[in-house]
């Protein structure tokens, strides 16, 4: 089993981390080569351009691939299903124009010029308005080819709107929303190995923004401690023993998984109601 992932830019160390804390660690490959190994013996890595590995997913130069959806629509292949978000990467493709320009909608492009990096998708998009610009692929710097009468508008990708504001471009239309996906090939999808990777990279992006707590609370409190939890799934109590070995102690060791955000009033909430030694940890991986 092979998985294709972004051999530079913004996705690859993201890519990577994400593979290292899913357990499936590289071998061999730390000195740029094409391919490396994981420890896992029946899963190797193909490292291509973010924009190649649809093809190379669908052509079955690799069986699994991680890349932008941007890029999956973009290669419009049909013989691969999405598996997972991945949730990082996160950007929007938009259609934009000139601040100071006439175009101030879709229409406003009959006749016009749009350049753009993903013709595809641009296509796509346009065919469903009923307006036909004509559409100039750029490789590149695609924000500049407004301000040289190349395009009247562009279709871009953005994510914190620094470039089309550097280049005084205001979005019309948002056309696509991506973040990073992981696909398999349809003909490799009943393989328990896909499922495996799959189970593998979601117990990382679940763990993402969650926190483990764990505390002490006298049996008599649990319940109003239960109460102010905000857990998946309820907490987890365990009785403690006492220096006999015996569990007379009268506390109860609650553990209890919550959202990042929560973790703050959680633990203002959870010590009034009675609980103490309260420890939070992160999470490596939850496999649900
Ligand atoms: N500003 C951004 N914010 C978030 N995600 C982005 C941003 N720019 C690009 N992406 C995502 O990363 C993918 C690859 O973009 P990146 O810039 O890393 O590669 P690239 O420009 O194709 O690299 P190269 O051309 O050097 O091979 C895009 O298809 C998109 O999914
Ligand atoms: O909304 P922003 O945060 O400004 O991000 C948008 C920019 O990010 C990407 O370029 P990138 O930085 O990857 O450079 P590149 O053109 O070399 O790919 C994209 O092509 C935009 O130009
Ligand atoms: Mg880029």
């Amino acid at each position: 089993m092979r998985i294709a992932v972004p051999n530079k830019g913004r996705l690859h160390e993201p890519t990577i981390d994400l593979l290292e804390r899913a357990g499936l660690h590289l071998e061999n490959g730390a000195d740029r080569k094409l391919y490396a190994d994981t420890v896992d013996p029946d899963v190797s890595v193909l490292f291509a351009r973010a924009a190649d590995i649809p093809e190379y997913v669908a052509d079955g130069a690799a069986d699994m691939g991680i890349t932008g959806y941007d890029q999956v629509r973009e290669a419009r292949v049909e013989t691969v299903a999405e598996l997972l978000d991945l949730e990082f990467g996160r950007c929007r493709l938009v259609l934009a124009a000139p601040e100071d320009g006439d175009i101030g909608g879709i229409a406003d492009l009959e006749g016009g010029t749009v350049a753009t990096e993903f013709p595809n998708v641009t296509r796509d998009f346009f065919a469903d308005t009923g307006v036909e610009p004509d559409i100039v692929e750029v490789s590149g710097a695609t924000e500049l080819t407004p301000h040289v009468e190349m395009a009247d508008a562009i279709v871009d990708i953005t994510s914190t709107g620094t470039t089309l504001r550097m280049n005084r471009l205001a979005v019309v239309e948002e056309v696509l929303a991506s973040s990073v996906r992981l696909f398999a090939r349809e003909d490799v999808l009943e393989q328990p190995k896909i499922e495996e990777v799959r189970t593998a990279l979601a117990s990382v992006v679940q763990a993402e923004g969650k926190r483990y707590l764990m505390m002490n609370v006298p049996e008599d409190r649990l319940e109003d401690v239960r109460d102010v939890i905000p857990g998946m799934g309820g907490p987890t109590v365990m009785d403690i023993a006492d220096e006999e070995g015996t569990d007379a102690s009268g506390t109860v060791a609650v553990h209890v998984v919550v959202d990042e955000r929560a973790v703050f009033e959680t633990i203002t909430e959870v010590k009034q109601a009675g609980a103490s030694d309260i420890l939070v940890t992160e999470i490596e991986r939850l496999v649900e």
